[in-house]
């Protein structure tokens, strides 16, 4: 069979036979749907990633529509001119889990093993986590010592409450809040002292509306499925787990790091991702190009209108906010739009430091402020103890960031579009002072205000997601939804699901 064919859409085929014509037809098909990604944040770049680089051909076209000047989204370094590191959003990922693993191969896949700097199993940023309550600075359990013996704030050793535990009986709730779940198993020191702030540290919310089942379904559903939270955390840990063949996973799991960055930041991955797009797998991303709205036409296709542009997409992959894709959508998708309304977002002030010397009380990763000890300040991370790397060549310095506002932004702060950035440092220079005795002026100080960063997973999150993805697959629409607005806010998570998505749609 000798087959021609051209792009005006007219195939040829010597043999002339119908088989031939229909496969000559499927294949251009292939050749020139459009897939476009909403959104160049590290979801959509990772979709974009795992769609383009596939042989399938499923799509023959992948473009990126991103209404800013960058790509990365949350991810935002800033590299000084004498080489201090500041980064504006996420600092660290995590080794743990599949969803961890994905992320070292991304990274081996992309030749940048070499700029990954971990924390090493020994190190202090490893060990040393504390929470400020009550005037004082805790150390938060870590190590056999810390968990035989009672430790302040704990009225009990640690060992005591998860031996109590299996024992507890308990309604099991389809979800529930974070500190409920974790208080009627573990008690009220336990919810207070460890998981409020924890909620802090991950997605700047409040334990008693964040569900369990949506922000740590790694404890919340094994535990529902043995009927205790720690048998089931100990018989999945007795799972198998596959095993993967790259050399950096095997070097992380054997040096049990926790956490990573790379050389130059964070941004460095997503800078890399969005050259090799656009460089070696033929992606389009089109910068400061706003989608401003989705059609859905007859022959199942999306009409996407951007700013500059108007594209007919076979597919659409959206990596943009829930809130943001909801005005996105058209009237007759209403029920839809009012779904991804209810995921609602809050903003986070991120104020980064560097001072002269080592003005820190001690070392380790840094620490958070229980939510019912109303400070301002949500917590402070030690980047300078955790990646000296980062620090700036020469004579000792400090970096360290607070975090204010998240949950709480609008009480302490007014409206994150027009807070006073002045202010915000001074609120910050001032908890610093009276939690760590930090007196000294900063000798850079950058404020940043991250309107609707951190998406709040409320209890039923469940509900809503699958609701949504319920309505797309009734509608048969050609549109799929990612991002951290859903399954998971860590990078790794948002990588993952990007890639997920992608495999999904390429079987
Ligand atoms: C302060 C802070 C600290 C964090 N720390 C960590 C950490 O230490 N470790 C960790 O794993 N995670 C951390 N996270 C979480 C993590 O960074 C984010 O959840 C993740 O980066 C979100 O990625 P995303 O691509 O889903 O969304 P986004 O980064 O929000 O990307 C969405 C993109 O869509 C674009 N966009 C929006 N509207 C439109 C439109 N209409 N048309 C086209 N484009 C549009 C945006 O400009 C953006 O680039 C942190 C987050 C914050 C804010
Ligand atoms: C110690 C101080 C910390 C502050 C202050 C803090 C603020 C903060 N963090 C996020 C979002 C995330 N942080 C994540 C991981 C993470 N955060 C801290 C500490 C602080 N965070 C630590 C020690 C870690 C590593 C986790 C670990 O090793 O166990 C993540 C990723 C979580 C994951 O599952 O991988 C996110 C997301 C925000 C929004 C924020 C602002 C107040």
């Amino acid at each position: 069979m000798s087959i021609l064919f051209s792009y005006n859409g007219v195939a040829h085929c010597s043999c002339s036979c119908l088989e031939c014509f229909q496969l000559v037809c499927l294949l251009l098909a292939k050749m020139t749907a459009l897939a476009v990604v909403l959104g160049g944040g590290i979801s959509g770049l990772s979709s974009a990633y795992y769609l383009a680089r596939s042989q399938a051909l499923r799509f023959g076209k992948v473009v990126v529509v991103e209404s800013s000047h960058r790509t990365g989204g949350w991810v935002n370094t800033t590299v000084s001119e004498d080489g201090a590191i500041f980064e504006h959003g996420p600092r660290s990922l995590r080794t743990a889990g599949a969803v961890g693993k994905n992320t070292l191969e991304l990274v081996s896949i992309k030749n940048l093993s070499e700029s990954v700097v971990p924390v090493l199993s020994h190190h202090a940023a490893a060990n040393k986590r504390f929470i400020y309550a009550r005037n004082q600075m805790h150390q938060l359990p870590s190590g056999l010592k810390s968990v035989l013996f009672t430790q302040a704030p704990f009225t009990k050793p640690f060992i005591s409450y998860i031996m109590k535990e299996p024992f507890v009986k308990t309604e099991i709730e389809e979800d529930e809040s974070v500190h409920d779940f974790i208080r009627k198993r573990l008690g009220n020191e336990i919810a207070d002292y460890v998981m409020d702030p924890l909620c802090i540290g991950i997605f700047a919310g409040d334990a008693r509306k964040l569900s369990a089942k949506s922000c740590f379904p790694a404890i919340f559903d094994p535990a529902r499925q043995r009927g205790s939270l720690i048998k089931g955390l100990f018989l999945q840990g007795k799972e198998a787990k596959s095993e993967s063949n790259c050399a950096l996973v095997k070097q992380a799991k054997k040096e049990r790091w926790p956490v990573w960055t790379l050389q130059g930041g964070l941004q460095t991955l997503t800078d890399k991702l969005t050259d090799t797009l656009m460089t070696q797998h033929g992606v389009e991303i089109i910068k400061q190009n706003q989608c401003k709205q989705l059609e859905f036409t007859d022959n199942n296709t999306i009409k996407v209108t951007t700013k500059d542009n108007c594209y007919t997409a076979d597919h659409v992959i959206s990596a943009v906010p829930a809130t943001v894709l909801s005005g996105l959508l058209p009237s007759n998708h209403n029920i839809l739009s009012k779904l991804l309304q209810e995921i609602q977002q809050v903003s986070v002030a991120v104020i980064n430091l560097e001072f002269e010397g080592n003005v820190l009380p001690t070392d380790g990763f840094g620490y958070l402020i229980p939510s019912w000890e109303k400070s301002k300040l949500l917590g402070v991370i030690y980047d300078s103890c955790t990646f000296p790397q980062h620090n700036r060549p020469g004579s000792p310095t400090t970096r360290l960031t607070c975090m204010m506002g998240g949950h709480w932004f609008e009480d302490n702060f007014g409206d994150p579009a027009i807070a006073d950035p002045e202010h915000l440092l001074a609120v910050a220079m001032e908890s610093l002072k009276e939690q760590i005795n930090i007196e000294a002026k900063p000798t850079r100080s950058i404020v940043n205000i991250h309107k609707d960063a951190i998406p709040q997973y409320r209890v039923g999150h469940f509900k809503i997601v699958d609701k949504i993805n319920k309505y797309l697959d009734h509608h048969n629409m050609p549109l799929d939804v990612i991002g951290s607005s859903f399954c998971g806010v860590s990078v790794n998570d948002c990588i993952y699901n990007g890639r997920r998505t992608a495999e999904k749609l390429l079987t």
